[in-house]
């Protein structure tokens, strides 16, 4: 039971706390650490949920920069990784269990203030919300990890299970310097883990079409990613003598085929369809009754969520033209053109099929491609059934802290390479197009709420007993 001081009745706050009474005396004398000045708003058998005192929201909107509990204690290492990446180990007392891993990263893709009703790098806060490219990626998980790590400190907090936090540098370039380095000095080190945490999905409000309610997201997999150079070649000229193609001509035309003829709908055949089948309860009439019988409703429901780019990116390999380079001066006929293509692989495909159908497709031999980061196939499926104790306690933390219903396994459509996705925001629909795009912002109650969510991960990771998971009383 999960309950909000306020939220619930007065009745149904009695109620439960009586019947968790018992529970809750077990817990707080079994706590290895006091909480002595917390705000409790009891949550069952999880940990306390935290209520930030005014001072500390002054101190977490004013100074998010400064964890100076967090770098003098006793329990935790620091070092750097790969010139500008962190490495932090909090060491807990009971050896016994396997550490677990937050991660975030402090890179951001670049932005021009163009279109931005505040400047993308200012931090400026305009009706409740602090504007700035990296506010949701990925800086309130960064800021979230450490503030709410030094908030428990504060309160005494001594972890029983050890945990790593890694900050990397070059995630949106792919992560060679910082992730990659990261993992390589783990490994050296043999460290095994129980779990690792990584951006992702959210609580989605109104985002999926036709649901009643939010629904929380943790990615358990991802989309695989092919970025490819296409390029054109032919020696430079006079425009008072153009070829019959230019190299401008011949490339526009390739990746205009590529953007008529997307790769398949593929919906259902790879874990997405579980997932709305296991949502079905949560749709309107009569997207109740098809989410329930894919198995006769998968074709119309994959044509409707087609029709959104967030829907598309759930049902298909999608085909993205995000770089196009050529040309020097007016008059000049250019010897290069060159565009980028950036495709994120449905999980039923893998990276071959997709580079044959682009061949296929683009049917040019004139049209070279080339690459310089890695492709990646869609990666295997991380456990989720009731007995894995991270994918439980991560789904916990974000109940007991969100208050929402239902959580549930997603495919996340961005990358990170990691265990578990979950950024803890609620998200909706009009948000999407911030994700590397412009206005990209968080509110006030938004910040707050990624520390509390830490802050009651990091405690709620404090056993080894899988936790149970809350009902909440809506
Ligand atoms: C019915 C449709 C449901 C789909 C809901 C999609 C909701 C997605 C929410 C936010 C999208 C943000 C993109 C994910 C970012 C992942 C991190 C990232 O940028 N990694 C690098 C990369 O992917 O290039
Ligand atoms: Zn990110
Ligand atoms: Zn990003």
């Amino acid at each position: 039971m999960a309950i909000s001081m306020g939220k619930g009745s007065v009745g149904v706050l009695t109620g439960v706390f009586i019947a968790s009474l018992a529970v809750v005396v077990a817990v707080l004398l079994l706590r290895t650490y006091n909480l002595p000045e917390l705000k409790v708003a009891w949550k069952g058998k999880g940990a306390p949920r935290i209520e930030l005192e005014e001072d500390e929201r002054e101190q977490l909107y004013e100074a998010l920069k400064a964890f100076p509990r967090l770098f003098n204690s006793s329990l935790v290492e620091y070092e750097l990784v790969g010139e500008y990446s962190h490495l932090f180990n909090v060491q807990g007392s009971d050896n016994s269990l396997l550490p677990y891993m937050l991660i975030a990263h402090l890179d951001v893709v670049p932005a021009t203030p163009e279109g931005w009703d505040l400047p993308p790098f200012s931090g400026e806060e305009k009706e409740g919300y602090i504007y700035g490219r990296g506010s949701l990626d990925d800086k309130n998980r960064v800021i979230g990890i450490l503030q709410g790590l030094e908030f428990l400190f504060k309160r005494g907090y001594k972890p029983r299970r050890s945990f790593y936090i890694g900050l990397g540098h070059d995630e949106e370039i792919g992560g060679r310097h910082g992730a990659k380095e990261i993992v390589k000095t783990l490994e050296t080190r043999n460290v095994k883990l129980e779990f690792l945490l990584d951006e992702g999905f959210e609580v989605l409000d109104g985002v999926i079409y036709g649901t009643k309610r939010p629904i929380a997201l943790i990615g358990v997999t991802e989309k695989g990613t092919i970025t490819l150079n296409l390029t054109v070649h032919s020696p430079p000229g006079h425009s008072s003598m153009p070829p019959r193609e230019s190299r401008i001509g011949i490339l526009s035309a390739a990746l205009s085929r590529l953007e008529q003829n997307p790769m398949p709908n593929r919906f259902g055949k790879g874990p997405e369809g579980a997932m709305f089948e296991q949502l079905a309860d949560e749709f309107y009439f009569p997207l109740n009754i098809m989410m329930a019988n894919l198995w006769l409703f998968g074709p119309l429901v994959s044509r409707i969520l087609q029709r959104t780019p967030s829907g598309n990116a759930l049902v298909r390999t999608t085909t993205a033209l995000t770089i196009f380079n050529a040309g020097i001066k007016s008059n000049v006929i250019p010897q290069t053109a060159r565009a980028t293509v950036n495709f994120r692989i449905h999980p039923a495909e893998t990276v071959n099929e997709v580079l044959k159908a682009m061949n296929t497709t683009i049917m040019d031999d004139r049209v070279i491609p080339s690459s310089d980061v890695p492709f990646f196939d869609p990666p295997s499926i991380s456990p989720h059934d009731e007995e894995t104790f991270g994918y439980q306690t991560v789904k916990r933390s974000i109940t007991d802290v969100f208050l929402v219903e239902p959580v549930a396994p997603g495919v996340s459509i961005g990358n990170t390479a990691s265990i578990y996705k979950f950024r803890a925001l609620v998200i909706k629909d009009e948000d999407l197009s911030r994700f590397h795009g412009i206005n990209e912002r968080i509110s006030k109650e938004g910040i707050e709420t990624v520390v509390q969510f830490y802050f009651q991960l990091i405690q709620n990771s404090d056993t080894d007993i899988v936790p149970v998971q809350s009902h909440l009383e809506l």
